[in-house]
């Protein structure tokens, strides 16, 4: 077996790339802004069953890898056993080298449960087995993991009607990691789908304790809901779109339509892009009242494959990367909102590689100086949160921007093991900086590009959340 790639160097191929990062940015908490980590398993410090349930379990990165290996759905999804399952990832380990998957999958092992070899069914049994005695003791729980890696702030992804009990118990043991949930309300935004629809409106009308009959008390059940998470720490919204509505108006015959629409509860709405387009318009309005940071994530073409997708739900890893144009629309809503100074801090996420210089050049046409880094091209998203992927990004902002003000990176993941993202982005970073000054291309100065990566890595968004 070859020598083990995982060394303390890993990724940082020059002398300069390695003094930044280890004497700059290694040892700086992490701020994970955007991430789907379920709040009641910090709340109730969980302490997982076993390394499946920790580790593959929702992770459809590993599925997708695994189906393209031929692996049968019940060793991934199904019915089988845990072990058995993680046998069958173990497996395949060793074919997804070049994918992310391999660098985390070794990385997570390491940094999580210090095992410094190559996963794959040889292994199996042992790692399996020594990393479950781990995860039986009180450094494995969930609020241990996160500790482990000096996260200090988590922002959860949350449904409009969430009860948020479990931030608030956070909040109220003052527990030493601030838990803030984000809100994310595509799921009332989505009209076309009727039956899904109604039954997110009914969600929505419970949480707020009364029935939602026309337009003005559907916004106005959305303003008690903001009004509620903002009480409850929140400061971020969040949205996943194909694209920015190109739709803004929303005629009064569209009004009486919606009216009626939501009273009988049949049938179907005529324009779902003008209602999402009228609707997100005022919740943008909603946001910058609050003060809050708004993400848009746009560009997938989500849930291809019916067949799997009605036996599994969404995001069980049959989504993709869209080729749906993003620049103009973009510019129409942004535009209306600044133009009424309603545009609150945004941050937007691009999952087209084509489209990275379109997103770091939006940024500019609206950053008004009224607060450093106002529009924000967030890091690497879904199948860009790679090597590669991140690499693009950052030089896209870097040609056409400024990465000096950028945020850094998101887990944006459902598992505990994921935050060595942070140091896998940490680590591309420094070394792209490095490789630069090491070349003659950026000044020869560690304490000031050290300073910029520092910022990068954890100072700028420890200011652009207001944390
Ligand atoms: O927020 C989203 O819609 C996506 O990030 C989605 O959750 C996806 O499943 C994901 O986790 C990509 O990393």
């Amino acid at each position: 077996m070859s020598e083990y790639f995982l060394t303390d160097d890993f990724l940082l191929q020059g002398k300069v790339a390695r003094r930044l990062y280890h004497d700059h940015v290694k040892h700086l908490p992490i701020i994970d802004y955007h991430c789907h980590l379920a709040p009641n398993e910090i709340a109730s410090n969980k302490q997982f069953n076993n390394l499946t349930d920790i580790w593959l379990r929702g992770d459809h990165y590993k599925w997708r890898a695994q189906r393209s290996l031929g692996v049968p759905e019940h060793l991934i999804t199904g019915d089988a056993g845990d072990e058995e399952k993680f046998n069958a990832w173990a497996k395949v380990v060793p074919q997804t080298v070049r994918n992310p998957l391999f660098h985390w999958t070794h990385m997570e092992l390491k940094n999580v449960f210090g095992i410094a070899e190559y996963l794959d069914e040889k292994n199996a049994a042992s790692v399996y087995a020594s990393c479950n005695e781990l995860l039986k003791q009180p450094s494995h729980t969930t609020r241990s993991i996160l500790e482990s890696f000096r996260v200090e702030y988590v922002g959860t992804t949350d449904e409009p009607w969430d009860s948020l009990e479990h931030h608030q118990q956070l909040a109220n043991e003052n527990y030493k990691i601030r838990v803030s949930p984000s809100f994310r309300p595509d799921k009332v935004l989505m009209i076309g789908n009727t039956a899904a629809f109604f039954h997110n409106l009914g969600l929505l009308e419970n949480s707020v304790g009364s029935s939602i009959k026309d337009l003005s008390s559907f916004l106005g059940a959305l303003q008690e809901r903001v009004d509620f998470f903002h009480g409850n720490g929140c400061r971020v919204s969040d949205h996943g779109l194909i694209q920015m509505p190109a739709k803004l108006e929303f005629s009064s015959a569209l009004e009486a339509e919606f009216a009626s629409f939501v009273t009988h509860r049949k049938g179907s709405f005529s324009d779902p892009d003008a209602f999402m387009g009228h609707v997100l318009l005022q919740l943008c309005r909603m946001y910058q009242a609050k003060g809050w940071v708004q993400q848009f994530h746009l560009g997938p073409i989500r849930n291809n494959n019916t067949r799997l997708n009605k036996k599994l739900g969404a995001d069980s890893g049959f989504d993709s990367i869209g080729d749906f144009p993003q620049a103009l629309q973009m510019s129409l809503f942004f535009d209306q909102l600044d133009q009424h100074d309603q545009l609150a801090k945004t941050v937007i996420y691009n999952i087209n590689p084509s489209d990275n210089e379109v997103f770091a050049t939006m940024l500019g046409n609206f950053n008004d100086g009224s607060v450093k880094g106002k529009m924000q091209f967030g890091s690497g998203w879904w199948f860009l949160d790679q090597k590669d992927g991140m690499e693009r990004q950052l030089n896209a902002l870097s040609n056409m921007g400024l990465i000096s003000t950028f945020i850094g990176m998101i887990t944006d993941s459902r598992s505990f093991l994921s935050f060595p993202r942070h140091e896998y982005f940490r680590r591309i970073l420094c070394n792209l900086i490095g490789d630069e000054m090491e070349k003659g291309l950026l000044p020869n100065d560690e304490k000031w590009m050290g300073g910029i990566l520092a910022d990068i890595s954890y100072h700028n968004a420890k200011e652009y959340f207001g944390l």
